[in-house]
């Protein structure tokens, strides 16, 4: 018999349901969780969501575990949320983080159906982030590292600052990326895959991976899927200092691992220019002020890593909907498609080119459209804080601006209902 300690903090429900990741971490604690839950609160405010801020842990090392038992357990945790409100798609809707996945948020919303309320039709929506046959939304388990690369964009896009050393294409710089998991690996790629920019360090648990001439994200992938570590990849300096890592010169810094990576012991000897908090809370108070003094720009974790529930919004709207996202685009373009083959078909006196018919459906899909959808909402945030930069010459840096913007979005919603 075992018992396991887990939390579920519930910050603000100014608009419902709260929100927030499930973490399985050994080193989880109550303080941990409820200060995630503010941020989530903050981080939905600003981006214009529609969710109150929830977060969860539970006390585990998953590692430790076999997956029936790690099922076994999940599905425990989920009747103790479930008695309490704490997981329900009108109420708290949980999603993955640290050491949970798509398969634990199947389990979730399986054990939410089979014990829940008995005649609840949109059951899947009790929590995000489930696989593409339970509900799932196309995109979701690369959205926060795709939410990072148009974070990293909308900077670059800004007039209103100098860009990175004066220069604003990806191409021409270098980035080195803290933590290898879900976020680091997909930021990573896009950005040298897409932007062609030079990943010239990447920092693991176990050590760092380094080439001034830039890295292949995808082989060191395969090689770290091959033989558990990203060290001895061919091609690239390996050491065992991981600290080393985060001080190597480069324009942008991406910490996407864990809480407290800068402190007060390492920010002076940060060299990037440019800080793009990918994980949460990445750097600490007193490094921040240090940071800044040397003139290193931060964009915030509550802008920089929503993607993940950005994404998770479309995939509850979808499942409250039961509408696949994207079939009226779809349907649209199918007519439109056919009546422009018809039409050429009636003008050559030939059959269309079957090969060709899929041709102008290209853009319809749902990853087409939570691709553009995530890219509007990461827009529309970044033009509110640096509305507030431009507006309000005393505050100074992004996570100000951002706070401002989130806290005066939820003080309105609880004002309006005389709170
Ligand atoms: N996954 C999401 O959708 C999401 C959304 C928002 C925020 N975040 C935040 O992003 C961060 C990373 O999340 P993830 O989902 O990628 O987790 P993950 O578990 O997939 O990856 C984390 C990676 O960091 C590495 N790591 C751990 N400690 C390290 C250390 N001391 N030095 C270097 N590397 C270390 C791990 O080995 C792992 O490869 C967390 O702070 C999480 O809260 C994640």
């Amino acid at each position: 018999m075992y018992s396991f300690t887990g939390w579920r903090s519930v910050h603000s429900e100014h608009v419902e349901p709260a929100k927030g990741g499930i973490r399985y971490d050994a080193s989880a604690n109550a303080n941990e969780v409820e200060a995630l839950a503010a941020l989530m609160s903050l981080k939905c405010a600003l981006v214009d969501v529609p969710f109150g801020g929830s977060k969860g842990a539970l006390c585990i090392d998953p590692k430790q575990w076999e997956v029936h038992e790690l099922e076994r357990i999940t599905r425990r945790f989920t009747q103790e949320l479930a008695k309490r409100n704490l997981i329900s798609p009108g109420r708290n809707v949980p999603a993955p983080d640290m050491g949970t996945g798509e398969r634990e948020m199947a389990w979730m919303a399986d054990e939410y159906k089979r014990t829940g309320p008995a005649d609840i039709v949109n059951a899947n929506a009790c929590v995000t982030g489930k696989p593409l046959s339970r509900g799932g939304i196309a995109g979701r388990t690369e959205a926060t590292g795709r939410g990072v690369q148009y974070a990293i964009h909308c900077y670059l896009r800004d007039t209103a600052h100098a860009g990175i050393g004066g220069r604003r294409d990806l191409s021409t710089m270098t980035v080195t990326v803290q933590g290898f998991g879900n976020v680091g690996y997909h930021a990573a790629k896009f950005l040298s895959e897409e932007d062609r920019a030079k990943i010239v360090c990447i920092v693991e648990r176990d050590g760092v991976i380094s080439n001034p001439e830039g890295l292949d994200v995808e082989a060191v992938h395969q090689h770290r899927l091959r033989t558990g570590s990203i060290l001895r990849f061919e091609g690239a300096e390996s050491s065992p200092d991981k600290d080393r890592g985060l001080e190597i010169a480069c324009d942008i810094l991406i910490p996407a691992a864990m809480e407290n990576a800068i402190t007060i012991d390492n920010a002076g000897r940060i060299r990037a220019k440019l800080i793009a908090e990918a994980a949460n809370g990445p750097v600490s108070f007193q490094a921040e002020k240090i940071l800044f003094q040397n003139g290193v720009v931060i964009l915030p974790d509550l802008f920089v890593n929503a993607g993940g529930v950005i994404v998770s919004y479309f995939e509850w709207v979808k499942n409250l909907t039961h509408i696949p996202f994207g079939l009226m685009e779809r349907r649209r373009r199918e007519r439109r498609n056919s009546q422009i083959t018809s039409a050429l078909e009636s003008m050559t006196g030939r059959a269309f080119p079957e090969e060709m018919r899929d041709e102008f459906l290209e853009g319809g899909r749902e990853i087409d459209l939570v691709r553009s959808g995530l890219d509007d909402v990461m827009r529309g945030a970044y033009h509110r804080m640096a509305s507030v930069l431009t507006q309000r010459p005393e505050i100074k840096d992004f996570r100000t601006a951002a706070y401002y913007v989130a806290l005066k979005e939820i003080g309105d919603a609880y004002k309006a209902i005389g709170i």
